[in-house]
């Protein structure tokens, strides 16, 4: 296992003009050894590319890759001893499963007893031990991935093994179970696990920390708690959580914070940048309160909608929709209704040019 160093930038074209035209603008990471990490973003942020530069399957534009401080920028794949899983799986259809899982360590000719026990305890942990002897060819989409999960991490000796998305082609139930289970076996064998997803639901259950990206930048690096109550960006806020953050834009001077025409006094706890701000409150934490309360703004609302374990309100604030998760037995208040949003209080966060201020 190794520490992994990232300070690099990278794009595809000749002569790139913007910044739109890198695929990872510069930035620095460290993924530390044994750590479960994930990279997590929608489309075309540059997930894939970072996991392409890690496992030397891309050289990066400028900068360097490090493992365990060393220099690996243009070493291979072999070279790095990186373990990969990609989307679809990559096993032998000939071989039998046990053959397949057992085949990374035939490599390095590892003794025969040594590989039966470790293909059969990865076969155990993805509960593959009834089908060892079976053939590939005959097993279902899943279980093949299944295989190809277990021959990435079947190795103890990899600097890391890199995931890209990888369940993909599995059923959403078998999903659900093996994400958990990717939890338990990295508690179990300590390898550091990188894992590409755009899904945050599998990056939030399978990681210790989740790096999310947008347009070729790691805009923060955190646990799923640090995620949802301190986001560093406002994408983060808006990507993260179901629905994401509600975003007012907010004016700040001294003690004093305008929004949609009203003032609201800042607690003296909260020092803010004077200027355009905005603030950020999670759907969780925006609350319905009395008129007139002090950090409340009214809000028109526009829908009620009825999830089962709780209620999404959508009010508008001055023309911003604003989004309050309430409990199901609160009092339903109708469209055209105004309520009164309390935007004030310790969950609140303040955003400057996008980045978080407090
Ligand atoms: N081989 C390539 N040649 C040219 N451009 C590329 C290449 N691979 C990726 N890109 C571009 O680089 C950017 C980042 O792509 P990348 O595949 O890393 O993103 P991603 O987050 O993994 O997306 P996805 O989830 O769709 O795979 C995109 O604009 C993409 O079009």
């Amino acid at each position: 296992m190794a520490r992994i160093d990232l300070d690099l930038a990278h794009t595809y074209k000749a002569n790139p003009q913007d910044d739109s035209d890198w695929a990872l603008l510069p930035l620095k990471m460290s993924f530390s050894d044994g750590g479960a990490y994930a990279l997590l973003g929608p489309s075309g942020c540059g997930k894939t590319t970072m996991l392409n530069i890690i496992s030397g399957l891309v050289e990066p534009s400028q900068g360097h890759v490090k493992f365990d401080g060393q220099d690996v920028t243009r070493a291979s794949p072999q070279e790095r001893n990186i373990a990969q899983v990609f989307q679809f799986p990559v096993i032998y259809d000939t071989m039998t499963v046990a053959e397949n899982l057992a085949f990374p360590l035939r490599n390095r000719k590892l003794p025969p007893q040594q590989i039966a026990k470790r293909v059969g305890e990865i076969a155990e942990m993805l509960e593959l031990s009834g089908q060892l002897n079976q053939r590939a060819a005959g097993l279902a989409a899943d279980a093949k991935q299944k295989i190809s999960l277990g021959r990435g991490l079947v190795r103890s000796d990899v600097s890391a093994v890199l995931f890209d998305e990888p369940l993909t082609v599995i059923d959403p139930h078998l999903k659900w179970q093996l994400r958990r289970k990717l939890k338990q076996i990295h508690h179990e064998l300590k390898l550091t696990l990188i894992y590409v997803t755009h899904d945050q639901v599998e990056a939030l259950t399978f990681a210790e920390q989740v790096v999310v990206m947008t347009r070729g930048r790691a805009v923060q690096m955190g646990s799923a708690d640090a995620l949802f109550e301190r986001p560093q960006h406002t994408f983060v806020g808006h990507f993260i959580g179901s629905p994401g953050m509600n975003f007012l834009p907010a004016q700040a001077t001294a003690g004093e914070l305008r929004i949609a025409g009203t003032s609201l006094s800042v607690p003296a706890t909260r020092t803010l940048p004077e200027g355009d701000i905005k603030l950020g409150l999670r759907p969780e934490y925006v609350k319905v309160t009395q008129p007139a309360t002090p950090g409340a703004l009214p809000a028109q609302v526009t829908q009620l909608q009825d999830i089962g374990t709780y209620l999404i309100l959508t009010a508008a604030i001055a023309g911003q929709p604003v989004k309050a998760r309430l409990a199901p037995d609160s009092q339903k208040p109708q469209a055209g209704d105004t309520v009164w949003l309390q935007m004030l209080g310790e969950h609140t966060c303040f955003y400057k040019n996008e980045e978080l201020v407090q």
